[in-house]
């Protein structure tokens, strides 16, 4: 298999000496979905930007489709938590916004002009907002202006998409649609994917690979693949599903410093008379 993205030796020391992440090396195939998890400041977000060029890394070195990154770049695009629609601009305006911009500065021809137009048109199409095209991002709910968002980075066809905490905002049906619409666009892209979430859940139904970042500082802490061929409804509720949720999560908590044995926490809380369904006289 191809890969997609290799990161050698990747650190991050903040001005002033905080040191964010350690060396981190990390190779992801082309096609691949990626999840990226881990306590809060553990550097997922950081991590993500160095890649998407918005953040300069200390040291190491990153290429995408072997090229070197130096900076941002068409072939990274990145989706953040709160949309970052321009409310001025109609949904099908925002879709084609950065197009419209390069065009305008190099007089693109007619061609290229027509292909950015049938390229929105597709992804209006593949996102299903085709019936908002002429709304206002005021006028669509949380969900929507996500597509709007993901199709707008999906303009440029990135080698890889970066997503910082995407459906962070959105209620849990909504992010359940959200992460079958996913699914769908990376096989229709086929699309290298780099996705940053607290939820673990979200991490294991989406990614072929979830990598455990532990904080102070910043580092991979175990990468886990995910063996389920086939996504559904029913495979959150799947043993293997919950066992494999249950080692991330307790890897999260013990890096993060937190017991992941709460009976000590509730042997303290609980009444010691407590009622137990076998022992009622
Ligand atoms: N510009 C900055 N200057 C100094 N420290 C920073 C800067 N940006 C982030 N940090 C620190 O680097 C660490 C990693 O931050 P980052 O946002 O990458 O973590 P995270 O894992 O994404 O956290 P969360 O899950 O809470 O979003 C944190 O301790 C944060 O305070």
């Amino acid at each position: 298999m191809t890969n997609s993205v290799i990161l050698q030796g990747v650190s991050k020391t903040f001005p002033g000496g905080f040191e964010a992440l350690q060396p981190i090396n990390l190779t992801i195939a082309q096609g691949s979905f990626t999840a990226i998890v881990g306590a809060s400041g553990c550097g997922k977000s950081t991590l993500l930007r160095i890649i998407a060029g918005l953040e300069t890394r200390s040291t190491g070195r990153i290429l995408v489709d072997g090229q070197p990154v130096t900076g941002p770049g068409r072939d990274r695009t990145m989706v953040f938590q709160d949309y970052s629609l321009y409310p001025w601009l109609t949904v099908m305006e925002n879709i084609r916004f950065c197009r419209s911009l390069a065009a305008h500065a190099r007089d693109a021809t007619d061609s290229e002009i027509g292909d950015a137009t049938r390229r929105s048109v597709a992804l209006l199409n593949l996102m299903g907002l085709a019936r908002v095209e002429r709304a206002y991002p005021n006028q669509l709910s949380g969900g929507m202006r996500q597509r709007v968002a993901i199709a707008r980075a999906l303009m440029a066809k990135p080698a890889v998409l970066l997503m910082d905490e995407p459906f962070g905002a959105l209620d849990a049906q909504t992010r359940e649609v959200m992460h079958d619409l996913i699914l769908h666009v990376k096989s229709a892209e086929r699309k290298t994917i780099l996705f940053v979430t607290h939820d673990v859940e979200e991490a294991i139904y989406l990614a072929d690979r979830v990598v455990v970042m532990a904080p102070h500082p910043g580092r991979i802490d175990a990468i886990e693949d995910v063996p389920f061929a086939r996504r559904h409804r029913d495979l959150r509720l799947d043993p293997a599903f919950l066992a494999l949720k249950r080692i991330i999560t307790d890897r999260i908590r013990a890096t993060a410093g937190m017991s992941a044995d709460l009976d000590g926490m509730r042997s303290l809380t609980e009444p010691a008379t407590s009622h137990h369904p076998g022992n009622q006289q």
